[in-house]
């Protein structure tokens, strides 16, 4: 007799399979076609899937003096309602985590505060000591400053410093200080630069929000197996000319135009991750210029949109979103296989419905897509064998634990 039992149609494999889910202890013990008693039942009704628990590689969760933004409570409710089960914090905060003591500082506020599963990122830029005794999930590189204004003045040696994975934000530091529009080059450059260190080291690297063609088929052409990267909903959705009716569609690296999008869409296949850049700001703040979207909570709707319109399949989020961010960053505990956590994702494809961002959980009360009709909806998700939302209510407590700290395989 299992804990749980989550009966209906599951996405593993890339196909679609009717059966039943074990689940004890908050980890799946039994996948079958037929059928499982269990204490508790979930029976997912006709229509919708279960997909793994999703995976966002790239947030922005603000919180210590920053709170107004946006908090670990406020950010990681923002991802359960979206959807998602783990979120990667990235280190950009105020005081930012570039030594061991705030990284220790930060590791306990989420371990008070966080609502999904998380893994902490640490800001490498000449504090190589302090990042190894902090011992970070993953390492954060900016080449050109974005928002809190840090970056590496030395991009090579910060990078062979890290003891594990680098994301790196890339964009070339004397560009932008001359142009300040952040033209395609200044990615462009900086990915190459990104890229001959990574051929040199041979170390795990992940490009954050590539966003031009040059970009990605740099990327590719190189096809270094030790080297990922992120495409955001933004830069896939849209463009230039949003952000012109838009000033609030102000980012960094910038919304282009058409022709770097369809670059993206024509080399989607080869995209390894989708990843927000939930970025909250203040109003105020995007008044006065602050550069970044939010994203948690439309970021999978958005896509089952996309898949509603042919644009992708659903295996294409499990892949980009489940099953890349746990081989690249070496998650241990999660993945839909027996022994793993038990993180699920429910979706319903053909539920129809208007973003609306007042009834947002994230501080960030706005979106690109405001008042946009979506065909593909989460309806809920699971962490660890627990329903934490279902329709659009968040049910589950701060109980989120750090990856690989959880209950999975040792
Ligand atoms: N993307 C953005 O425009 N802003 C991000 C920082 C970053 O990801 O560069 C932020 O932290 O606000
Ligand atoms: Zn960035
Ligand atoms: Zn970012």
């Amino acid at each position: 007799m299992y804990d749980l039992v989550l009966k209906g149609r599951f996405l593993t494999g890339g196909k679609l399979i009717e059966g039943s889910i074990g689940v004890s202890g908050g980890r799946i013990l039994r996948v079958s076609r037929g059928d499982l008693k269990g204490e508790e039942i979930i029976q997912i009704g006709r229509g919708k899937v279960v997909l793994p628990g999703l995976i966002d590689v790239h947030v922005h969760l603000r919180d210590f003096e920053h709170r107004e933004k946006e908090t670990v409570e406020t950010g990681t409710m923002a991802a359960l309602h979206g959807g998602i089960t783990v979120v990667f914090d990235m280190p950009n905060t105020k005081p930012p985590v570039t030594d061991s003591e705030t990284f220790q500082r930060r590791a306990e506020l989420f371990a008070r505060k966080s609502y999904a599963d998380y893994a902490l990122g640490f800001l490498l830029n000449g504090n190589c000591v302090e990042a190894r005794k902090a011992e970070a999930d993953f390492y954060k590189i900016f080449m050109g400053a974005s928002t809190g204004g840090i970056f590496s003045e030395d991009f090579k040696s910060d990078y062979s410093c890290a003891p594990s994975i680098v994301s790196v934000h890339a964009e070339d530091a004397e560009v932008i200080a001359g142009n300040p529009e952040r033209p395609p080059e200044a990615e462009v450059l900086a990915i190459e630069r990104a890229l001959q260190a990574a051929e040199n080291l041979e170390k795990p690297l992940n490009v954050c929000h590539v966003s031009t063609a040059g970009g990605i088929e740099a990327i590719l052409r190189r096809n270094l197996p030790w080297v990922s990267f992120e495409v955001t909903p933004h830069h896939l959705f849209l463009t230039r000319k949003d952000f012109e009716g838009n000033p609030l569609l102000k980012v960094y690296p910038p919304l282009r135009d058409e022709g770097h999008r369809n670059a993206l869409w024509r080399n989607f296949s080869h995209i390894p991750l989708i990843a927000s850049d939930h970025a909250p700001h203040t109003p105020e703040d995007k008044e006065a210029g602050a550069a970044g979207i939010p994203g948690l909570e439309t970021e999978v709707a958005l896509l089952l949109d996309a898949v509603n319109r042919g644009m992708l399949e659903l295996s294409d989020i499990v892949e980009k979103m489940h099953t890349n961010p746990i081989r690249i960053f070496g998650i241990r505990n999660k993945g839909f296989g027996v022994g793993k956590d038990a993180d699920f994702t429910v979706v319903d494809l053909k539920r129809e419905w208007t973003v609306k961002p007042e009834d947002f959980y994230t501080k960030a009360k706005w979106s690109p897509w405001e008042g946009r009709k979506l065909k593909g909806k989460v309806l809920m998700t699971l962490l660890r064998g627990r329903v934490v939302m279902e329709e659009d209510e968040i049910v589950g407590k701060p109980e989120g634990v750090r990856i690989n700290a959880g209950k999975g395989n040792p």
